[in-house]
């Protein structure tokens, strides 16, 4: 099941094809495709966006997708979309512990829990973001998001995503974008967590790299789409579709799953985390969290992204006569945060793999008070910041929360006491 092949580059034309010879030459509708296979496009764009922006797929399926029933609502479970205004935003700090595994047999779409967002689903800004805590694969089930792309950052247990592209296998250190409308479903081994930014903006790019040059953070061909792979199989399906804020879920007689060849750019991709290349001061000072940047995606107003999606890796510090950890700051850019291992250098306890902290927009933080006494008094030496992987999405508009994650009982209600213990140290004299 493991080890899917995939095709290796960010935004690229790619082709596929499951069966040699399957796609069309030189046309995309030929009046019949080979193996009796449907043509269907699929496109991410209007149609009339720029070149640069542009994105759709052409599929040669077994059955077109208008084959299914109709769509009832069903319960939402725990998933919330923009807008969120079941609890007024909040400038607090706040930090939770991670969700628990659930009892039941809960699977991908019904162990997503949103913990807030910003934006609106019909306007197409924004964001929301959810944990997941699943302990069950999607067999007979299969989901769609009309309203945003999913950016999933497993922070425990290997998921294998089957999409109608093709399957990725994405561990924890690895994160995938399945874009909207790209039907998939999840398989778990075990006990799964993690966290998924629901982009409802443009598309994820690389950021640009300015006077880095043409290498370094994350490099285009280190990002992995998975090659066409289709399963024909009838039976009594459900596809569930997440549309303008609401689940619907229709019957569908077929596995959707069923594309056996395709060619375009509008694609899944995985990247592993460990292909980052850092970038940071060799000499002196802390430099800007955006040198971590992986993927951004750009909100109109120009260097503001409605989300950038960065990373703090394992890296060495070198920096002379610093400060080491990251400042104390307010920032216009709102920030929440997870981490996937380790420990975060800003905080010594209390920010544990699995769990999330916010910092809306120009409320203060930063090193805690331990981190701030011990990083003042440590040995410039070179330092090796080993088993250590947090994230951030950050985001030009400031997060709401859900009613569910605001009351819940993990969120620890004295993550301001991290820092009370700073004291005033001023002295003219010195
Ligand atoms: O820990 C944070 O708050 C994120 C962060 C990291 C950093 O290195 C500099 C600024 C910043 O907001
Ligand atoms: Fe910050």
């Amino acid at each position: 099941m493991r080890n899917f092949e995939y095709l290796s580059g960010f935004g690229n034309e790619f082709a596929s094809e499951a069966l040699p010879d399957t796609l069309p030459k030189g046309q995309n509708t030929p009046q019949k495709v080979k193996h009796g296979l449907y043509a269907e496009q699929i496109s991410g764009t209007a149609f009339t966006a720029p070149r640069d922006e542009n994105k759709r797929t052409w599929c040669y399926r077994i059955r077109p997708s208008v084959i299914q029933g109709e769509y009832q609502q069903i319960d939402n479970l725990s998933l919330r979309s923009a807008p969120f205004d079941e609890v007024p935003p909040s400038p607090n700090q706040m930090r939770w512990g991670a969700y628990p595994f659930p009892q039941q047999p809960t699977d991908f779409i019904d162990g997503l829990i949103t913990i807030g967002g910003n934006g609106s689903v019909d306007s197409q800004v924004g964001l929301a973001v959810h944990t997941y805590v699943a302990n069950a694969s999607m067999t007979d089930r299969f989901f769609y998001n009309s309203d945003g792309d999913f950016l999933i950052v497993p922070q425990q247990g290997m998921l294998l995503i089957h999409t109608e592209l093709g399957s990725m296998d994405v561990s924890p250190g690895e994160i995938c974008v399945v874009p909207r409308g790209i039907r998939f479903q999840v398989a778990v081994e075990g006990e799964s967590r993690g966290y998924v930014c629901e982009n409802y903006g443009q598309a994820f790019r690389l950021p640009g790299l300015g006077v880095v040059g043409a290498n370094g953070l994350a490099n285009p061909r280190d990002f992995l789409t998975p090659v066409a792979r289709y399963e024909e199989r009838e039976g009594e399906f459900r596809l569930t579709n997440k549309y303008l804020g609401n689940l619907w879920e229709a019957s569908i007689p077929h596995s959707p799953l069923d594309v056996v060849a395709w060619h375009g750019n509008y694609v899944p991709y995985k990247y592993d985390l460990q292909n980052f290349q850092a970038i940071n001061a060799v000499n002196f000072d802390h430099p800007d969290p955006c040198i971590f940047t992986v993927l951004t995606c750009p909100s109109g107003v120009p260097g503001t992204a409605n989300i950038d999606f960065v990373v703090f890796p394992s890296r060495w510090l070198v920096a002379e006569r610093t400060f080491r950890p990251p400042y104390f700051h307010r920032n216009y850019m709102s920030e929440f945060m997870g981490l996937i291992e380790g420990v975060y250098d800003g905080k010594a306890e209390g920010f544990v793999p699995g769990g999330f902290s916010l910092h809306n927009r120009m409320t203060p933080h930063g090193p805690d008070a331990t981190t701030f006494e011990k990083a003042s008094n440590a040995e410039l030496k070179p330092t090796y910041l080993e088993g250590t992987l947090a994230f951030m999405f950050e985001s030009f508009l400031p997060y709401r929360l859900t009613k569910q994650v605001h009351e819940s009982q993990l969120r620890q209600k004295n993550y301001l006491d991290c820092w009370q213990g700073i004291k005033a140290i001023f002295s003219p004299e010195n």
